[in-house]
């Protein structure tokens, strides 16, 4: 129980005409589903449907006042704000007690590599024995017990809800993916960030940022959300990919201390005598405490990118050199990222998230680099997601394998088949086939195969199900691969 008064001061600009001297709230809602007695519900105006329509079930679910930007009828008392998203932050964050002060916090963002990046950081502090949190695209793990997530940054209520179950559970440091949406949006609003993480930057999510830059700026937003002066009790850190076109941008967008790293470019933690190979990767890792050898299974030159970055991070965590160093060799990877699939058969099928141009690019240039016979990619592009991405991945599947299938991803409300005509619109070669059913698409490509070539079954990775209209139906890349295998 909170007294509403004291949680609404945190608001700089609220107007209601209602006493609130009494109220006491016992919770915080976006969802009218979701009321129980003497929550408090704020209307949000979100892309589906406006929060301020259901006002009237919050009410008989038992809210008790209601948060709102736009004029509501209604007969419980009503808090006016500007902004409701803004609002929901400071609500939340205040209502759960400032949990990230209290945490350190790591956020992760770029266009690739965020998940890979915020495991590899899991499995190093796993690895030095801290108490972890774990938030992003494959799910919430706190202490190791998975919860799922409906986003890979889940709005404010849910974040600041779910760091205080980490304050309660003691842990040591949260890593977090954090989405651009989520910062366009303001889903991280009130979230003290100790460390930035930037992997990378390339095309995605034209649908939603309406250009490369407005997608870069809410980007940058992470950086400039990193505290506004040095504190030497409270130190933050920026870690930035000094490789990457986007360095110099986004190191004029923190006040904070900036740290690089790279391979190409001169950086503090860097990596050269790179070797990438069948088994994984190895490196020499040049750092202000000296070079280290470095081993990983981890397959590709972009995973050296995801190594360095999860290094850069740990160390600046307080984690010791030697001890990352040992955790890195130890991971294992992620599910869905680059994942073999192993039965028994005498080629490869490697499963993987690549659901972007550059890392479609990425996975078969490694995919190319070991290659011993032929290269199949089976790749589809989401539905009501960015459009202009389509004939790129297309054009870097044909160009990058023998045989590409191009078929469904999750279709979403789009029809498969228009999906498609935009991957294929522009290409010149015919080095493709368009399978729609994306089971029929892996058993093709499973059926041709023949020793030694490789099938690179891309942008599902982990996700076990396909959204098709408004259905969601289970599908398995890995599950399906494994039985068109096992029926050949
Ligand atoms: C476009 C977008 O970002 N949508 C997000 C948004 O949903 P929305 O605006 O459609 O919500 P809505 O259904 O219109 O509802 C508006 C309000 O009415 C409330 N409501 C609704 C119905 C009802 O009966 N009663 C009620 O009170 C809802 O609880 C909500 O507060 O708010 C929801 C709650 O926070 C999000 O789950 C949802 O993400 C959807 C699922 C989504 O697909 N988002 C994608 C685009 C996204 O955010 N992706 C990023 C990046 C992925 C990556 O590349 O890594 C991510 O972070 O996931
Ligand atoms: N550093 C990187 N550079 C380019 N491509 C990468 C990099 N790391 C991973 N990838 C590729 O991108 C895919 C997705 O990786 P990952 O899930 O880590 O990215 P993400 O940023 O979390 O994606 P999402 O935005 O969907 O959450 C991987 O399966 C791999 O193909
Ligand atoms: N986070 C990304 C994931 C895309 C995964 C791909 N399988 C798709 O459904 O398009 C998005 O929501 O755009
Ligand atoms: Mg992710």
């Amino acid at each position: 129980m909170k007294k509403l008064h004291e949680l609404i001061s945190v608001l700089p600009n609220y107007k209601t005409d209602d006493d609130l001297s009494t109220v006491e709230v016992t919770g915080i809602q976006m969802d009218s589903r979701e009321i129980s007695k003497g929550d408090l519900f704020v209307c949000i105006d979100g892309f589906t449907v406006d929060g301020h329509d259901y006002v009237d079930q919050a009410a008989q679910n038992g809210a008790i006042t209601i948060v709102a930007e736009k004029e509501v009828a209604t007969d419980i008392p009503v808090i006016y704000v500007e902004d409701s998203i803004r609002a929901l932050s400071l609500l939340s964050n205040t209502f759960y007690m400032n949990p990230t002060q209290k945490l350190k916090l790591i956020g992760v963002t770029g266009t690739n590599g965020k998940t890979s990046i915020s495991h590899l950081l899991d499995d190093i502090f796993q690895y030095a024995k801290y108490k972890t949190g774990v938030i992003g695209t494959v799910g919430m793990r706190i202490n190791n017990q998975a919860y799922p997530v409906k986003n890979t940054t889940p709005d404010a209520l849910f974040l600041q809800q779910s760091f205080k179950k980490m304050v309660d559970e003691k842990i040591d440091v949260a890593v977090m993916e954090v989405s651009s949406h989520a910062l366009a949006i303001g889903r991280v609003h009130g979230c003290d960030f100790d460390i930035a993480v930037f992997s990378n930057f390339s095309q995605d999510h034209l649908d939603y940022h309406e250009t490369m830059e407005d997608y870069l700026h809410a980007k940058s937003l992470l950086f400039s959300q990193l505290g506004n002066r040095y504190d030497s009790q409270n130190k933050k850190i920026a870690i930035l990919n000094r490789d990457d076109p986007t360095y110099n941008k986004l190191k004029m967008v923190t006040a904070q201390p900036v740290v690089t790293y790279g391979i190409e470019k001169k950086a503090t933690f860097s990596a050269t005598e790179t070797q990438i190979n069948a088994q994984g990767v190895s490196f020499k890792l040049k750092t202000p405490e000296g070079e280290f050898p470095v081993k990983s299974k981890l397959m590709g030159k972009f995973s050296i990118y995801n190594i360095l970055a999860s290094i850069t991070s740990a160390y600046y965590a307080g984690i010791s050199l030697p001890t990352i160093i040992e955790a890195i060799e130890h991971s294992e990877g992620i599910k869905g990222r680059f994942q073999p699939v192993l039965s028994g058969q005498n080629f490869g099928v490697i499963v993987d998230y690549a659901h972007t141009p550059d890392s479609l690019k990425n996975v078969l240039e490694t995919v190319n680099s070991f290659k011993k016979g032929k290269i199949y990619v089976v790749v589809g592009c989401g539905g009501d997601r960015d459009r202009t991405k389509r004939p790129l991945m297309a054009q870097t599947a044909v160009s990058y394998a023998d045989i590409a299938f191009l078929t469904s991803d999750n279709p979403r409300s789009e029809r498969p088949e228009d999906i498609l005509r935009d991957m294929t619109s522009n290409l010149t070669t015919d080095n493709y086939q368009v399978i729609i059913d994306r089971k029929q698409a892996i058993e093709e490509a499973v059926r041709i195969a023949k020793k030694n070539d490789i099938i690179l079954i891309a942008g599902k990775g982990h996700e076990t199900y396909q959204i098709i209209g408004n259905e969601v139906i289970d599908f398995d890349d890995k599950k399906i691969a494994e039985e068109a295998i096992n029926n050949r």
